[in-house]
């Protein structure tokens, strides 16, 4: 089985970002570079990690007009990611623009209901329903605008996996037993989110943060295998 990990690394500092990552890189089956890391060090920083040799995934959270959404993956195509995230409440049109503008080989998937929020988060931003129902109803829409799957939380994981059986279900709020929780708030254990039917796992703290980054990496591996 491929490692189905991504290690979050959430640091502004490329030389930190490419010491932890090619410490815990035996341990994981990519790299995931998010904003921390792209506002400091741009796509300069993201080809030096490219260079580590482990597919990347670029998760920058794309959502804005169509037009300026597909400019952008235009301008990130010579990175050629194998993963890149745009936002699913974006809208259709800005789904299949993104499609459309990014290179065949990269995946773009849409993040549904952010991990760090609940129920009472949606309710207070004018969403009802929940966030099974949220991210039901914006994963039908990800799937007809064309794109190659979701970002969701190992909650609704098994649910969008029975109604899309072939999309890349990518899930962060992931946390072994005993790890903190810290922001997220619909987290599930690796194993059990494994289980649900995730594709990709996002680790980042529960690595990054632990007082061994590769022992922590490495029993993540060895539970998950
Ligand atoms: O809904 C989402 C979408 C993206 N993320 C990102 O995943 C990692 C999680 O890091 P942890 O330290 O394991 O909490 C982080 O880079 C987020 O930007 C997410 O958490 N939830």
């Amino acid at each position: 089985m491929t490692n189905p990990v991504f290690v979050a690394i959430d640091l502004p500092d490329l030389a930190a970002a490419r010491t932890l990552a090619a410490a815990v890189a035996p341990h994981v089956g990519g790299l995931k570079l998010g904003l921390e890391f792209f506002c400091a060090q741009g796509p300069a920083g993201v080809a030096a990690m490219a260079a580590l040799g482990l597919p990347l995934f670029l998760d920058l959270k794309l959502h804005d007009i169509p037009n300026t959404v597909a400019g952008a993956l235009h301008s990130l195509a010579g990175l050629a990611p194998a993963i890149v995230t745009v936002h699913a409440a974006g809208g259709h049109a800005m789904l299949a623009a993104a499609r459309a503008a990014a290179p065949a080989a990269t995946k773009v998937v849409a993040v549904t209901v952010l991990t760090s929020l609940d129920d009472g988060d949606l309710s207070a931003i004018g969403v009802a329903g929940g966030t099974a129902t949220q991210v039901a109803r914006l994963a039908a829409l990800v799937r007809a605008a064309g794109l190659d799957g979701v970002v969701a939380s190992p909650h609704e994981t098994a649910a969008v996996r029975a109604a899309w059986s072939e999309a890349l279900i990518v899930v962060p709020g992931v946390r072994p037993a005993g790890s903190a929780v810290g922001d997220q708030k619909r987290v599930m254990t690796p194993r059990e989110a494994r289980a649900a039917g995730a594709s990709v796992l996002v680790i980042g703290r529960p690595i990054t943060a632990a007082a061994d980054p590769v022992a922590a990496a490495a029993a993540i591996a060895r539970d998950l295998s």
